[in-house]
Protein backbone atom coordinates (compact mmCIF):
# COMPACT_ATOMS: atom_id res chain seq x y z
CA UNK A 1 0.00 0.00 0.00
CA UNK A 2 1.63 3.54 -0.76
CA UNK A 3 0.97 5.84 1.58
CA UNK A 4 3.46 8.24 0.05
CA UNK A 5 0.74 9.35 -1.88
CA UNK A 6 -0.91 11.31 1.55
CA UNK A 7 2.79 13.20 1.56
CA UNK A 8 2.60 13.92 -1.92
CA UNK A 9 -1.14 15.47 -2.06
CA UNK A 10 -0.18 17.70 1.04
CA UNK A 11 2.81 18.94 -1.25
CA UNK A 12 0.92 19.98 -4.09
CA UNK A 13 -1.79 21.47 -2.01
CA UNK A 14 -0.27 23.54 0.60
CA UNK A 15 1.78 24.71 -2.58
CA UNK A 16 -0.99 26.57 -3.81
CA UNK A 17 -1.39 29.91 -3.95
CA UNK A 18 -4.19 29.94 -2.56
CA UNK A 19 -3.36 28.31 0.24
CA UNK A 20 0.16 30.43 1.26
CA UNK A 21 -0.21 33.35 3.97
CA UNK A 22 1.77 36.62 3.55
CA UNK A 23 4.89 36.94 5.20
CA UNK A 24 5.34 33.07 5.18
CA UNK A 25 7.18 30.82 4.11
CA UNK A 26 5.69 26.85 3.20
CA UNK A 27 5.39 24.16 5.88
CA UNK A 28 8.49 22.42 7.39
CA UNK A 29 8.42 18.74 7.46
CA UNK A 30 10.79 16.22 9.30
CA UNK A 31 13.58 15.14 6.74
CA UNK A 32 13.90 11.93 5.50
CA UNK A 33 16.18 10.13 8.29
CA UNK A 34 14.50 12.04 11.55
CA UNK A 35 13.02 10.91 14.19
CA UNK A 36 8.80 11.45 13.78
CA UNK A 37 6.35 10.32 16.32
CA UNK A 38 2.55 11.16 15.04
CA UNK A 39 0.91 11.36 17.83
CA UNK A 40 -2.74 8.60 16.82
CA UNK A 41 -6.09 9.01 18.73
CA UNK A 42 -7.58 6.53 15.85
CA UNK A 43 -9.08 9.49 13.87
CA UNK A 44 -9.07 10.07 10.42
CA UNK A 45 -6.83 13.28 10.87
CA UNK A 46 -4.33 11.63 12.69
CA UNK A 47 -4.50 8.27 10.73
CA UNK A 48 -3.78 9.93 7.40
CA UNK A 49 -0.82 12.07 9.08
CA UNK A 50 0.49 8.54 10.14
CA UNK A 51 0.41 7.97 6.85
CA UNK A 52 2.33 10.71 5.09
CA UNK A 53 5.15 9.90 6.97
CA UNK A 54 4.51 6.33 7.89
CA UNK A 55 7.46 5.47 4.86
CA UNK A 56 10.14 7.44 6.90
CA UNK A 57 12.48 4.81 8.42
CA UNK A 58 12.36 6.58 11.86
CA UNK A 59 8.82 7.37 11.99
CA UNK A 60 6.78 5.96 14.76
CA UNK A 61 3.11 6.39 16.27
CA UNK A 62 2.19 6.74 19.57
CA UNK A 63 -1.22 6.57 21.31
CA UNK A 64 -1.75 8.19 24.91
CA UNK A 65 -4.30 6.66 27.10
CA UNK A 66 -5.24 9.64 29.24
CA UNK A 67 -8.83 7.74 31.44
CA UNK A 68 -10.53 4.48 32.58
CA UNK A 69 -12.51 5.67 35.32
CA UNK A 70 -16.32 5.67 34.64
CA UNK A 71 -17.57 6.89 31.18
CA UNK A 72 -20.96 8.74 30.70
CA UNK A 73 -21.44 7.20 27.39
CA UNK A 74 -20.51 3.36 28.00
CA UNK A 75 -23.54 1.02 27.58
CA UNK A 76 -24.30 -2.29 27.63
CA UNK A 77 -22.04 -4.65 25.57
CA UNK A 78 -20.08 -0.88 24.76
CA UNK A 79 -16.63 -1.35 25.21
CA UNK A 80 -14.73 1.53 26.38
CA UNK A 81 -13.27 4.26 23.94
CA UNK A 82 -9.70 4.03 25.04
CA UNK A 83 -9.62 0.35 24.30
CA UNK A 84 -11.85 0.84 20.77
CA UNK A 85 -9.48 3.82 20.26
CA UNK A 86 -6.56 1.74 20.81
CA UNK A 87 -7.65 -1.25 18.90
CA UNK A 88 -8.31 1.22 16.15
CA UNK A 89 -5.24 2.85 16.20
CA UNK A 90 -3.57 -0.96 15.62
CA UNK A 91 -5.10 -1.60 12.91
CA UNK A 92 -4.31 2.02 11.31
CA UNK A 93 -0.72 1.46 12.32
CA UNK A 94 -0.92 -2.30 10.98
CA UNK A 95 -2.12 -1.57 7.33
CA UNK A 96 0.48 1.43 6.78
CA UNK A 97 3.61 -0.81 8.56
CA UNK A 98 4.41 1.57 11.52
CA UNK A 99 5.41 0.98 14.61
CA UNK A 100 3.30 2.34 17.36
CA UNK A 101 3.23 2.76 20.95
CA UNK A 102 0.91 2.95 23.73
CA UNK A 103 1.72 4.91 27.08
CA UNK A 104 -0.74 5.39 29.64
CA UNK A 105 -0.69 9.39 31.04
CA UNK A 106 -4.36 8.81 33.05
CA UNK A 107 -2.42 10.21 36.01
CA UNK A 108 -1.19 13.07 34.52
CA UNK A 109 -4.39 13.93 32.55
CA UNK A 110 -5.96 13.90 36.45
CA UNK A 111 -4.13 15.50 38.01
CA UNK A 112 -3.21 18.49 35.69
CA UNK A 113 -6.75 18.34 33.19
CA UNK A 114 -9.45 16.91 35.01
CA UNK A 115 -9.10 18.31 38.64
CA UNK A 116 -8.16 21.73 37.63
CA UNK A 117 -11.64 21.61 35.54
CA UNK A 118 -13.53 20.30 38.65
CA UNK A 119 -11.96 22.89 40.53
CA UNK A 120 -13.44 25.48 38.02
CA UNK A 121 -16.56 23.94 37.85
CA UNK A 122 -17.02 24.22 41.69
CA UNK A 123 -15.55 27.97 41.67
CA UNK A 124 -18.51 28.92 39.05
CA UNK A 125 -16.29 29.08 36.55
CA UNK A 126 -16.23 27.87 32.83
CA UNK A 127 -12.76 25.83 32.23
CA UNK A 128 -11.76 24.24 28.91
CA UNK A 129 -9.92 20.77 29.59
CA UNK A 130 -9.28 20.31 26.06
CA UNK A 131 -6.72 23.61 26.00
CA UNK A 132 -5.22 22.33 29.28
CA UNK A 133 -4.83 18.42 27.90
CA UNK A 134 -3.09 20.20 24.82
CA UNK A 135 -0.78 21.90 27.05
CA UNK A 136 -0.30 19.55 29.91
CA UNK A 137 -0.80 16.25 27.97
CA UNK A 138 0.15 16.34 24.75
CA UNK A 139 2.80 18.90 24.38
CA UNK A 140 3.90 18.67 27.64
CA UNK A 141 3.58 15.18 29.59
CA UNK A 142 3.95 13.26 26.02
CA UNK A 143 7.22 15.63 25.60
CA UNK A 144 8.73 14.84 28.68
CA UNK A 145 7.88 10.88 27.60
CA UNK A 146 9.71 11.29 24.45
CA UNK A 147 12.74 13.76 25.26
CA UNK A 148 13.65 10.73 27.70
CA UNK A 149 13.07 8.24 25.03
CA UNK A 150 14.70 9.85 21.82
CA UNK A 151 16.70 12.80 23.35
CA UNK A 152 15.75 16.39 24.28
CA UNK A 153 14.24 17.82 21.22
CA UNK A 154 15.71 14.95 19.04
CA UNK A 155 12.24 14.37 17.10
CA UNK A 156 9.30 16.07 15.31
CA UNK A 157 6.11 15.69 16.83
CA UNK A 158 3.51 15.27 14.26
CA UNK A 159 -0.32 16.01 15.40
CA UNK A 160 -4.07 15.56 13.43
CA UNK A 161 -4.83 19.41 14.66
CA UNK A 162 -6.43 21.76 11.89
CA UNK A 163 -3.86 24.39 12.44
CA UNK A 164 -0.36 25.62 10.94
CA UNK A 165 3.18 26.17 12.19
CA UNK A 166 4.84 28.47 9.33
CA UNK A 167 8.18 30.11 9.09
CA UNK A 168 8.05 34.00 9.77
CA UNK A 169 9.44 35.36 5.85
CA UNK A 170 11.93 37.52 7.25
CA UNK A 171 13.27 35.74 10.69
CA UNK A 172 12.52 32.35 10.29
CA UNK A 173 10.97 31.79 13.10
CA UNK A 174 8.06 29.48 13.86
CA UNK A 175 4.74 30.79 14.15
CA UNK A 176 1.07 29.28 15.09
CA UNK A 177 -1.32 30.53 12.62
CA UNK A 178 -4.59 29.78 12.09
CA UNK A 179 -5.96 26.64 9.43
CA UNK A 180 -6.21 26.98 6.04
CA UNK A 181 -9.98 25.35 6.54
CA UNK A 182 -11.21 27.36 8.73
CA UNK A 183 -14.90 25.14 9.70
CA UNK A 184 -12.20 22.84 11.62
CA UNK A 185 -9.74 25.67 12.49
CA UNK A 186 -8.42 23.92 16.19
CA UNK A 187 -5.78 26.89 16.84
CA UNK A 188 -7.55 28.10 19.52
CA UNK A 189 -7.18 24.65 21.44
CA UNK A 190 -3.65 25.18 21.04
CA UNK A 191 -3.02 28.70 21.90
CA UNK A 192 -1.46 27.48 25.38
CA UNK A 193 1.51 25.22 24.08
CA UNK A 194 4.49 26.05 24.98
CA UNK A 195 6.63 28.08 22.13
CA UNK A 196 9.63 25.95 22.37
CA UNK A 197 7.44 23.08 20.56
CA UNK A 198 6.97 25.25 17.81
CA UNK A 199 10.10 24.60 15.30
CA UNK A 200 9.53 20.65 15.26
CA UNK A 201 5.74 20.40 15.87
CA UNK A 202 4.00 19.71 12.10
CA UNK A 203 0.43 19.70 11.36
CA UNK A 204 -0.17 18.78 8.17
CA UNK A 205 -3.77 18.91 8.05
CA UNK A 206 -3.46 22.90 8.76
CA UNK A 207 -2.94 23.08 4.60
CA UNK A 208 -5.89 20.82 3.73
CA UNK A 209 -9.56 20.62 4.06
CA UNK A 210 -11.55 18.25 5.82
CA UNK A 211 -13.15 16.62 2.53
CA UNK A 212 -9.32 16.20 0.95
CA UNK A 213 -8.20 14.25 4.17
CA UNK A 214 -11.32 11.87 4.01
CA UNK A 215 -10.55 11.80 0.22
CA UNK A 216 -7.02 10.86 0.88
CA UNK A 217 -7.97 8.43 3.56
CA UNK A 218 -10.31 6.35 1.67
CA UNK A 219 -8.16 6.53 -1.32
CA UNK A 220 -5.25 4.76 0.50
CA UNK A 221 -8.16 2.53 2.21
CA UNK A 222 -7.17 3.63 5.87
CA UNK A 223 -9.44 0.81 8.34
CA UNK A 224 -10.57 4.42 9.71
CA UNK A 225 -11.29 6.17 6.90
CA UNK A 226 -15.23 6.61 7.28
CA UNK A 227 -14.56 7.19 11.46
CA UNK A 228 -16.96 9.69 12.57
CA UNK A 229 -15.15 13.02 14.22
CA UNK A 230 -14.68 12.47 17.68
CA UNK A 231 -16.68 15.66 19.56
CA UNK A 232 -14.54 16.64 23.03
CA UNK A 233 -13.86 14.32 25.39
CA UNK A 234 -14.16 10.84 24.37
CA UNK A 235 -15.20 9.28 27.34
CA UNK A 236 -18.29 12.29 28.28
CA UNK A 237 -19.60 13.06 24.47
CA UNK A 238 -19.24 16.10 26.51
CA UNK A 239 -20.75 18.36 23.03
CA UNK A 240 -24.09 16.81 24.64
CA UNK A 241 -24.63 19.44 27.16
CA UNK A 242 -26.68 17.47 29.43
CA UNK A 243 -24.81 14.48 28.89
CA UNK A 244 -21.33 16.33 30.44
CA UNK A 245 -23.48 17.45 32.87
CA UNK A 246 -24.72 14.65 34.14
CA UNK A 247 -20.84 13.47 34.01
CA UNK A 248 -19.55 15.91 36.58
CA UNK A 249 -22.43 15.25 39.02
CA UNK A 250 -20.66 11.90 39.52
CA UNK A 251 -17.30 14.22 40.46
CA UNK A 252 -19.17 17.52 42.08
CA UNK A 253 -21.25 17.56 44.86
CA UNK A 254 -24.67 19.29 44.99
CA UNK A 255 -24.17 22.98 46.12
CA UNK A 256 -28.16 24.15 46.55
CA UNK A 257 -28.51 27.83 46.32
CA UNK A 258 -30.94 30.88 45.31
CA UNK A 259 -31.56 31.86 41.74
CA UNK A 260 -32.43 35.30 42.37
CA UNK A 261 -33.14 38.47 40.50
CA UNK A 262 -31.49 41.79 41.16
CA UNK A 263 -33.89 45.03 40.95
CA UNK A 264 -32.73 47.96 38.64
CA UNK A 265 -33.69 50.73 40.66
CA UNK A 266 -32.05 49.63 44.07
CA UNK A 267 -30.64 46.40 43.30
CA UNK A 268 -32.87 44.28 45.39
CA UNK A 269 -32.76 40.63 45.73
CA UNK A 270 -35.75 38.63 44.92
CA UNK A 271 -35.39 34.58 45.54
CA UNK A 272 -37.60 32.61 42.63
CA UNK A 273 -36.28 29.51 43.30
CA UNK A 274 -32.97 27.38 44.13
CA UNK A 275 -30.48 25.92 41.65
CA UNK A 276 -28.20 22.45 42.46
CA UNK A 277 -24.62 24.09 42.15
CA UNK A 278 -23.04 26.81 39.88
CA UNK A 279 -21.27 24.64 38.16
CA UNK A 280 -24.55 23.10 36.62
CA UNK A 281 -25.21 26.61 34.79
CA UNK A 282 -23.41 28.49 31.89
CA UNK A 283 -23.62 32.57 31.45
CA UNK A 284 -26.45 33.05 29.02
CA UNK A 285 -28.06 29.45 29.10
CA UNK A 286 -31.60 29.57 29.41
CA UNK A 287 -32.99 28.55 32.87
CA UNK A 288 -35.98 26.13 33.13
CA UNK A 289 -37.70 28.30 35.95
CA UNK A 290 -41.45 29.11 36.57
CA UNK A 291 -42.05 32.94 36.83
CA UNK A 292 -45.49 34.96 36.82
CA UNK A 293 -46.25 34.44 33.37
CA UNK A 294 -49.40 36.65 33.42
CA UNK A 295 -47.02 39.96 34.71
CA UNK A 296 -45.65 41.45 31.84
CA UNK A 297 -42.13 42.24 33.87
CA UNK A 298 -41.82 38.34 34.19
CA UNK A 299 -43.20 37.13 30.99
CA UNK A 300 -41.15 35.54 28.34
CA UNK A 301 -37.74 33.22 28.48
CA UNK A 302 -35.24 33.69 31.65
CA UNK A 303 -31.92 33.09 31.03
CA UNK A 304 -28.23 33.08 33.44
CA UNK A 305 -26.70 36.53 34.04
CA UNK A 306 -24.34 35.93 36.34
CA UNK A 307 -22.76 33.19 39.07
CA UNK A 308 -22.16 34.80 42.16
CA UNK A 309 -20.07 32.69 44.09
CA UNK A 310 -19.01 34.31 47.40
CA UNK A 311 -23.22 34.05 48.12
CA UNK A 312 -23.81 31.01 45.79
CA UNK A 313 -26.13 33.14 43.87
CA UNK A 314 -27.08 32.52 40.39
CA UNK A 315 -28.51 36.08 38.72
CA UNK A 316 -31.20 35.58 36.06
CA UNK A 317 -32.58 38.38 33.52
CA UNK A 318 -35.36 38.39 31.24
CA UNK A 319 -34.69 37.38 27.09
CA UNK A 320 -31.84 36.12 25.36
CA UNK A 321 -30.65 39.52 24.09
CA UNK A 322 -30.70 41.02 27.35
CA UNK A 323 -28.25 43.85 27.46
CA UNK A 324 -26.76 42.18 30.91
CA UNK A 325 -25.75 39.41 29.00
CA UNK A 326 -23.59 41.40 26.63
CA UNK A 327 -20.22 42.83 27.56
CA UNK A 328 -17.58 44.61 25.83
CA UNK A 329 -14.34 45.00 27.96
CA UNK A 330 -12.74 42.10 29.74
CA UNK A 331 -9.58 41.67 31.47
CA UNK A 332 -7.33 38.41 31.18
CA UNK A 333 -5.23 37.37 33.30
CA UNK A 334 -2.26 35.35 33.50
CA UNK A 335 -1.22 35.57 29.78
CA UNK A 336 0.97 33.44 28.51
CA UNK A 337 2.71 34.34 25.04
CA UNK A 338 3.33 32.46 22.02
CA UNK A 339 6.58 34.54 21.48
CA UNK A 340 9.23 36.69 22.86
CA UNK A 341 6.91 38.93 25.50
CA UNK A 342 8.34 42.51 24.53
CA UNK A 343 7.54 41.58 20.67
CA UNK A 344 4.30 40.38 21.85
CA UNK A 345 3.57 43.85 23.56
CA UNK A 346 4.45 45.47 20.63
CA UNK A 347 2.83 44.04 18.23
CA UNK A 348 -0.55 44.60 20.11
CA UNK A 349 0.09 47.85 20.40
CA UNK A 350 1.17 48.62 16.68
CA UNK A 351 -1.74 46.98 15.01
CA UNK A 352 -4.66 47.37 17.37
CA UNK A 353 -5.85 50.78 15.77
CA UNK A 354 -5.53 48.77 12.16
CA UNK A 355 -8.03 46.64 13.68
CA UNK A 356 -5.64 43.57 13.41
CA UNK A 357 -5.75 42.13 16.60
CA UNK A 358 -8.47 40.45 17.57
CA UNK A 359 -9.80 37.94 20.42
CA UNK A 360 -11.71 34.32 20.38
CA UNK A 361 -13.00 33.36 23.78
CA UNK A 362 -14.57 30.00 22.35
CA UNK A 363 -13.59 27.13 19.70
CA UNK A 364 -14.82 28.22 15.99
CA UNK A 365 -15.85 31.99 16.81
CA UNK A 366 -16.04 34.47 14.46
CA UNK A 367 -13.07 36.51 15.61
CA UNK A 368 -13.60 39.49 17.29
CA UNK A 369 -11.80 42.97 16.59
CA UNK A 370 -10.28 44.56 19.08
CA UNK A 371 -10.36 48.45 19.62
CA UNK A 372 -8.11 49.35 22.71
CA UNK A 373 -5.87 47.20 24.69
CA UNK A 374 -4.30 48.55 28.18
CA UNK A 375 -1.90 46.73 30.76
CA UNK A 376 -3.14 47.11 34.58
CA UNK A 377 -0.56 46.82 37.78
CA UNK A 378 -1.59 43.63 38.24
CA UNK A 379 -0.02 42.46 34.66
CA UNK A 380 -3.44 41.66 33.55
CA UNK A 381 -5.07 42.59 30.07
CA UNK A 382 -7.60 45.37 29.66
CA UNK A 383 -9.40 45.04 26.26
CA UNK A 384 -11.86 46.82 24.88
CA UNK A 385 -14.07 45.09 21.79
CA UNK A 386 -15.78 46.85 18.55
CA UNK A 387 -18.51 45.22 19.19
CA UNK A 388 -20.42 43.69 22.60
CA UNK A 389 -20.93 40.18 22.73
CA UNK A 390 -23.24 37.45 24.57
CA UNK A 391 -22.41 35.48 27.00
CA UNK A 392 -17.96 35.77 27.97
CA UNK A 393 -17.67 33.68 31.50
CA UNK A 394 -15.24 34.17 33.72
CA UNK A 395 -12.48 31.22 33.35
CA UNK A 396 -12.92 30.85 29.42
CA UNK A 397 -9.88 31.30 27.78
CA UNK A 398 -9.36 34.17 25.40
CA UNK A 399 -6.46 34.11 22.80
CA UNK A 400 -5.62 36.83 21.14
CA UNK A 401 -4.37 36.97 17.66
CA UNK A 402 -2.77 39.33 15.01
CA UNK A 403 -4.33 38.63 11.91
CA UNK A 404 -4.32 34.60 11.77
CA UNK A 405 -1.26 34.13 13.97
CA UNK A 406 -1.66 33.36 18.13
CA UNK A 407 -0.01 35.87 20.01
CA UNK A 408 -1.08 34.00 23.28
CA UNK A 409 -3.90 33.40 25.50
CA UNK A 410 -4.81 34.33 29.35
CA UNK A 411 -8.46 33.79 31.29
CA UNK A 412 -11.14 35.96 31.50
CA UNK A 413 -10.95 37.26 34.75
CA UNK A 414 -13.84 39.65 34.54
CA UNK A 415 -16.19 41.32 32.00
CA UNK A 416 -17.80 44.91 32.21
CA UNK A 417 -20.39 46.89 29.58
CA UNK A 418 -19.40 50.57 28.67
CA UNK A 419 -19.44 52.98 31.51
CA UNK A 420 -19.26 49.95 34.09
CA UNK A 421 -16.02 49.74 35.90
CA UNK A 422 -13.74 46.49 34.84
CA UNK A 423 -11.96 44.46 38.07
N1 LIG B 1 -5.31 9.63 22.79
C1 LIG B 1 -4.48 10.21 21.91
N2 LIG B 1 -3.28 9.65 21.66
C2 LIG B 1 -2.40 10.23 20.81
N3 LIG B 1 -2.66 11.37 20.15
C3 LIG B 1 -3.84 11.98 20.38
C4 LIG B 1 -4.81 11.44 21.27
N4 LIG B 1 -5.88 12.26 21.27
C5 LIG B 1 -5.60 13.26 20.42
N5 LIG B 1 -4.36 13.10 19.87
C6 LIG B 1 -3.67 13.98 18.90
O1 LIG B 1 -4.23 15.29 18.97
C7 LIG B 1 -4.85 15.61 17.73
C8 LIG B 1 -6.08 16.43 17.92
O2 LIG B 1 -6.93 15.81 18.85
P1 LIG B 1 -8.48 15.72 18.62
O3 LIG B 1 -9.07 15.30 19.91
O4 LIG B 1 -8.96 16.93 17.95
O5 LIG B 1 -8.48 14.50 17.60
P2 LIG B 1 -9.60 13.49 17.20
O6 LIG B 1 -10.77 14.23 16.68
O7 LIG B 1 -9.81 12.51 18.31
O8 LIG B 1 -8.91 12.66 16.05
P3 LIG B 1 -8.21 13.09 14.73
O9 LIG B 1 -7.79 14.52 14.86
O10 LIG B 1 -7.07 12.19 14.63
O11 LIG B 1 -9.22 12.86 13.63
C9 LIG B 1 -5.10 14.28 17.04
O12 LIG B 1 -5.17 14.44 15.65
C10 LIG B 1 -3.90 13.49 17.48
O13 LIG B 1 -2.76 13.81 16.72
Amino acid sequence: MDSTRCLTQLLKFSALKSRQLPGYGSMKLPGKFDNIVIAMSSGVDSSVAAAMFAGFPKAQGVYMQNWSASEANVGLGKERCHERDWKDVEKVASHLGLPVDRVNFEQDYWQDVFEPMLQGYQLGITPNPDIGCNKFIKFGRLRTYLDSKLGNDNYWLVTGHYAQVLPHISTGESHLLRAFYKPKDQSYYLSQIPRSVLPQLCLPMGALTKPEVRKMASEIELPTATKRDSQGICFVANSQHNKFKKFLQQYLPKQPGNIVTVGEEDGSTTVWGQHTGLWNYTIGQKIGISMPQGDPRYSGAWFVAQKLQSFNEIVICRGRDNPKLFANRLVVSGFEPLGDSVEMGNILEDNVSRREIFIQYRSLQEPIVVSDVSMQISGSLCLTLSEAQRAMAPGQYCTIYHKERILGSGIIKSTAQDGEQVQ
